[in-house]
């Protein structure tokens, strides 16, 4: 596999990269509530909420769709792997008509991969990124901190799975509203 992300050199690493990204992404948003209208976030932060909704559901779609494409481009070197090994098996037949064998049955098929799917994958980590970008702003218009949002989702894990000093949700706010 690939490998396809780095860190600079000299640069001291976080514990967490994912949470150390979020927390740096989550607290500029919030900053750009100070910020004017140049800013994209400050618009999204203050104009018309259904603005960033909309983005949310937008960017969502494009996942969706960029996952297809990545469906799609599987699906079809796996049709061309399928094609080309029952070609080559027709011209083995066609050679050796007198001996059935089971030679080369089961044989692990070769696909390959075009360099488009991994151009669709990348594409689908941008779209993801995108979905995350909005949905941060959603929750800073509304004032759900990283913390309480990461208690939402260490409330749902069993103690197995749950990071050992987890924040958690105060029982009378678990799936309130609902
Ligand atoms: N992470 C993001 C971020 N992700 C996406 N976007 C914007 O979201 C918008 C998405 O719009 P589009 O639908 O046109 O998407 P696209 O990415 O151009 O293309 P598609 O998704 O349609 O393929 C673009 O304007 C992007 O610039 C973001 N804008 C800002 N940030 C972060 O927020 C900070 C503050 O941004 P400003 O408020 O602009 O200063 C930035 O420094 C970044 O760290």
């Amino acid at each position: 596999m690939v490998n396809k992300t780095f860190i600079p050199e000299g640069e001291a690493v976080p514990a967490s990269q994912i949470g150390a990204t979020l927390e740096a992404l989550a607290a500029t948003i919030a900053a750009r509530r100070d910020a004017d209208e140049a800013s994209y976030t400050y618009r999204l932060l203050t104009g018309n909420v259904d603005d960033v909704l909309k983005k949310v559901m937008e960017e969502s779609g494009e996942v969706a769709l960029a996952a297809k494409d990545v469906e799609g481009w599987a699906t079809s070197s796996l049709a061309a792997a399928v094609a080309l090994e029952a070609a080559s098996a027709g011209a083995g037949d066609a050679a050796s008509d007198a001996e059935a064998t089971d030679e080369g049955a089961g044989a692990p098929l070769s696909v390959q991969l075009p360099p488009e799917y991994g151009e669709a994958v990348d594409h689908l980590r941008y779209e993801a990124a995108d979905v995350v970008y909005h949905l941060l702003v959603v929750l800073e218009r509304y004032g759900i901190t990283l913390d309480e949002f990461a208690a939402e989702l260490n409330n749902r894990m069993t103690e197995g799975e749950r990071p050992r000093g987890a924040v958690r949700l105060h029982d009378e706010f678990v799936r309130r509203g609902k």
